[in-house]
């Protein structure tokens, strides 16, 4: 789960992930749109709650009504499964 991911991998991936921008095989990110102010903080708690649970950290910038996360694994200096997973439980959180 901790083995880099090819640019290829993250662009075939990110097929099902819609919104997600790759930079290289460095990160990918994406910015979510709320109703407002509140909401989008409560997006961030619920996503730092599950990203707790993985035990996998996005980056935030939270600007009133918008939250852009950028993922990357840390630990292996870039892309791995353990970003994809926590982009496709952001976009599980933004459904529900
Ligand atoms: C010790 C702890 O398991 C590690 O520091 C975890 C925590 N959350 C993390 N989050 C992210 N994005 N990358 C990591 O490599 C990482 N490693």
């Amino acid at each position: 789960m901790t083995q880099r991911l090819t640019e290829q991998a993250i662009g075939e991936a990110l097929g099902a992930l819609p919104g997600w921008e790759a930079e290289g095989a460095e990160a990918i990110s994406k910015t979510f749109r709320l109703a407002d102010h509140i909401a989008a903080l409560g997006f961030v708690v619920r996503v730092a709650a599950a990203a707790e649970v993985m035990n996998h950290h996005p980056e935030v910038a939270w600007v009133y009504n918008r939250v852009t996360f950028r993922l990357s694994t840390h630990d292996a200096g870039g892309m791995t499964e353990r970003d994809l997973a926590l982009a496709r439980r952001i976009e599980e959180l933004a459904a529900s």
